[in-house]
């Protein structure tokens, strides 16, 4: 796929989310790239983005907390086009009471066409990416298109 880039240095919207597991793994892998994400506008899941913010001193926007409600409003940013990016490294090895959530934060994000990573390799790769800080032609639901073939 040939991407048209529109902007380059550009701040991204970045979404920051981890069960209670992997939240260490998140705030090594924020402190490891901190230079970087503090170009970025930040935004968290409430104890995830707590967590960040205190241990960083990154500033970061903080939703309601996951199983209160925080990934279904990350989900409604990614809808408004909101979030470029999302880093949720979800934990693959304890169900969550708010599963249906995550997986409908992960369902929009695959939607909406933007980038995902869920664990630390794939979020070093993003993030590294030289696509990262750039803006670019980004294929997107029709939404208007898609109304009109339904009614
Ligand atoms: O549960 C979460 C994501 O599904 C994260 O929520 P918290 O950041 O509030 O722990």
């Amino acid at each position: 796929m040939e991407y048209k880039t529109i902007q380059s240095n550009a701040q991204k919207s970045v979404a920051l989310v981890a069960h209670d597991n992997m939240k260490a793994s998140l705030i090594e892998w924020t402190n490891t790239h901190i230079e970087q994400l503090r170009n970025h506008q930040l935004y968290a899941t409430g104890t995830t983005g707590a967590l960040i913010a205190k241990q960083t001193g990154l500033s970061v926007s903080q939703l309601i907390s996951g199983p209160l409600g925080g990934d279904q409003q990350i989900g409604a940013l990614i809808t408004e086009q909101k979030i470029d990016v999302l880093i949720f490294f979800w934990d693959p090895l304890e169900a969550q009471p708010h599963d249906p959530d995550v997986k409908a934060l992960l369902r929009l994000a695959a939607v909406w066409n933007i980038p995902v990573a869920c664990n630390i390799a794939s979020a070093d790769l993003l993030i590294t990416s030289s696509l990262f800080g750039q803006v670019f032609e980004r294929k997107v639901p029709d939404y208007q298109r898609y109304i009109s073939s339904r009614t």
